[in-house]
Parts: structure tokens; sequence; C-alpha cells
């Protein structure tokens, strides 16, 4: 293969509120049954990249459990595989990653041991699929240092990415990163292609310039004296890095069309699997236009709503536009709407909750199953 994966993972997020204290965004439960990461890691994998390090470091247990078999991706190899590479001390280094650069910068050994000529370099919060080798195809026809991987978004908040500018050969002009105020819809997805050597090379020069940023430091210092091009995306991408975001991104895979492209079409997306029971739906339940996970239990109403794996729904509960993460217990008549709730929890019998002018967290807090 000509080309090795970065995955950056160890962001930490505050716009996620309540959410991103429980996990890293990475380990951040997609569409019922899959975590964020996965659409990364199934990309590579489905590109045939044979090896491929996660760098992780926020809150990153749950992450790093998800990870701990490498064949739910089809990585488990003798030569390459998946790495999972959290900050550590050594003599040279006491930090942690102190930016996506340095996180690279503290991990040069896996880039200097390597002999494929490439690094994808992505991120573990984008929901989408792409065949790297095609951006990899683009990249050598464009003799490019750099290609980004770019798309136009449409009713999202530009200023949370990097903004750009495109000349009519796709070079880069313009990059500003999160900008205040946007003159432009087309944006970095955050995945890049780089010729490994070069990225060597670059990252030294960061480390001797206590510079740490990979977009900052290298991408717009260098946007004038490298060649930088974009490859521009118009199949599905989403990033999950606001509550809203994470919340719309959910819903999406409610309509037909986000479901056949990610479910039905090829190549699918691979997931670490759990031996739960199918979901079991009791007389007088009521599901309407709603993903339900291995090892539910429904007996009240559920409606355009996602609801990951062993969520009991008690009589008479009414779940309406909201998201159950794993393992939530739901007393009897509780009313639920356009809220997210936190995995693990019990929600008291009779209880309501509901989102009025935005998405709601719900976080109760309570041991499982003690009413
Ligand atoms: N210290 C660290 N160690 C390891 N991993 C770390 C890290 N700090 C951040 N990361 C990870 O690196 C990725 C990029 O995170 P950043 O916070 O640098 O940028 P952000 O995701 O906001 O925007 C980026 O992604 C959007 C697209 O979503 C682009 O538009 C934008 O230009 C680009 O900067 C995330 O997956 C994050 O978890």
């Amino acid at each position: 293969m000509r080309a090795i994966g970065i995955i950056l993972a160890g962001g930490n997020n505050n716009k996620m509120r309540e959410l991103s204290q429980k996990r890293a965004i990475a380990a951040m439960p997609i569409a019922g049954s899959y975590r964020s990461i996965d659409f990364a890691l199934s990309n590579m994998s489905n590109s045939h990249i044979q090896k491929v390090a996660v760098l992780t470091q926020y809150n990153a247990r749950s992450l790093n459990e998800h990870l701990s078999s490498s064949k739910w991706w089809d990585f488990g190899r003798k030569q390459g595989g998946l790495y999972t590479f959290t900050p550590t001390i050594t003599a040279d280094n006491s930090f942690w990653y102190r930016g996506t650069a340095d996180a690279m910068i503290q991990n040069l050994n896996f880039l200097k041991s390597s002999h494929e000529p490439y690094v994808v370099i992505a991120s573990g919060d984008g929901v989408y699929k792409l065949d790297f080798n095609k951006v990899l195809e683009y990249h050598i026809a464009k003799r490019a240092d750099i290609s980004v991987v770019c798309t136009d978004v449409y009713g999202d908040d530009t200023t949370r990415f990097g903004c750009l500018k495109m000349n009519e050969d796709s070079r880069i002009e313009e990059f500003e990163e999160k900008p205040m105020v946007t003159r432009t819809n087309t944006v970095s997805t955050g995945i890049y292609v780089i010729r490994r050597r070069q990225l060597i090379e670059l990252l030294e020069k960061c480390a001797q310039e206590d510079r740490y940023d990979f977009v900052k430091d290298i991408l717009i210092r260098y946007k004038n004296l490298k060649r930088i091009y974009g490859y521009k995306i118009n199949t599905y991408w989403s990033n999950i890095s606001t509550v809203e975001s994470y919340y719309k991104t959910n819903m999406d895979f409610l309509k037909p069309k986000v479901r056949d492209y990610f479910f039905n079409q090829y190549p699918g997306v691979q997931s670490k699997i759990d031996d739960l029971p199918p979901a079991k739906y009791n007389p007088g339940s009521d599901v309407k236009n709603s993903l339900v996970s291995s090892g539910c239990i429904i007996n009240g109403q559920v409606e355009n709503s996602v609801l990951f794996k062993k969520v009991f729904v008690g009589n008479n509960c009414v779940i309406k536009n909201s998201i159950i993460l794993n393992d939530v217990y739901l007393g009897d008549n509780t009313h639920i709407e356009n809220c997210i709730v936190e995995s693990r929890d019990t929600i008291r019998a009779n209880s309501y909750y509901c989102g009025e002018d935005g998405i709601k967290i719900v976080v109760e807090k309570n041991e499982r199953y003690v009413l």
C-alpha cells in the first residue's frame, strides 16, 4: 500500500457540553450501533490502508476500550495494523500532546519507521465515507505538497471550520481557521494527504520552533510557499463537534437516503460487535421512524428517535425527536422530547424532559436500575 494513516482523536471539546465528560468525541455513539471513530477507521480499512495510528489523549478510556481489538476494522495483521498512541513521559519529553502537530511530533518514530511514501491524516469526529485512494491519486496528479479534503456546507455554522478559497486549478489561495465572519461556504474536513518525508520534515521544523498545531503552524503558514490543493467532495460529510451537530447527524440517519448510503451501499461501515440479543417490542409498544439497537426492550411510544444499545422504555412512555444513549432505563410514564439522554442512567418513572429552545442533555446520574 502507498499510504499509512493517522487519526487525530485526542482533543477536548467543551461545545459538546456534558457529553464530553464521559468520553472523547471520537468515541461518541452514532446511529445506534457505531462510534464516531468507526467512520475514519472503516474508510482507512476500505481504502486498503494497512497501518493506522490513532492518537488519543483526552478522556480516552472509552475510546481505548473500543479500539482494544483491531479485528473489527480488519486490521488484525502481523505487519502494520492498528496502533493506539496516548502521550507517554520519556527522558526527552514530559508534555501531553500540546496540539495536533505535537501529537504527531511525539510519534515521529511511527512515521520514520514506516516505508509507505504517503500519509493520510484524518480526525476521529467525522461521519463520512471516502476512498482515500482517490485523494491520493489526485494529490499525485496535482504534484501537491498537501491535499486538503474539503466540502461545501449549507445551513451550518461555517465559523467552526477552516474556511478556504481555491483558484481555478483548485490550489488553495485563502485559508482561515474558524474566522469570526466567513466569506465562503467551502470548508476543510480536517482530512489531509501529504508525502511522509515532507510531513516528517515539516514536523521537525515545528518541533525546533515550539509550534504545535498542524493547521496554523503548517497549513496556513506554508500556504503560499507550498503547493496546497483542495479535493472537493459532495457526498455526505458531517462533523460532530457541537451538541447541535451531534444531534443532527444522528437524526440524519433516520432519512432513507442517508441510511441507504451508509448501511446498504458498498463499502460498509465496520464497528465493534457485542453479543446483545435482538431488540424486543412488547404488546402496546408503538415505534415510528426510529432506530432501535440490539438489547432494547420497548413498551411505550417511540417516534423520530435513535435508541442505542440496551435501552429499556417503560409502559406509557413517550419518546420523541430524541437520542437515548446506551444502557438507559426509562421508568413508566416518562416523557422525553428533543433531548439527548446520557448513557447508563436511570430516569425515574413519571419524569418529564423537553428541550424547549434547543436540545436538552439529560443526565440524572442515578444508579442503573435503582428506582
Ligand atoms: N492535542 C491533541 N492530540 C491529539 N489529537 C488532537 C489534539 N487536539 C485536537 N486533536 C484532534 O484533532 C482533530 C482536530 O481537532 P482541532 O481541535 O485541532 O480542530 P477542529 O476539529 O476544531 O477543526 C479541524 O477540523 C475541521 C473539520 O471538522 C476543519 O474545518 C478545521 O480546519 C480543522 O482544524 C480532532 O479530531 C481532535 O480530537
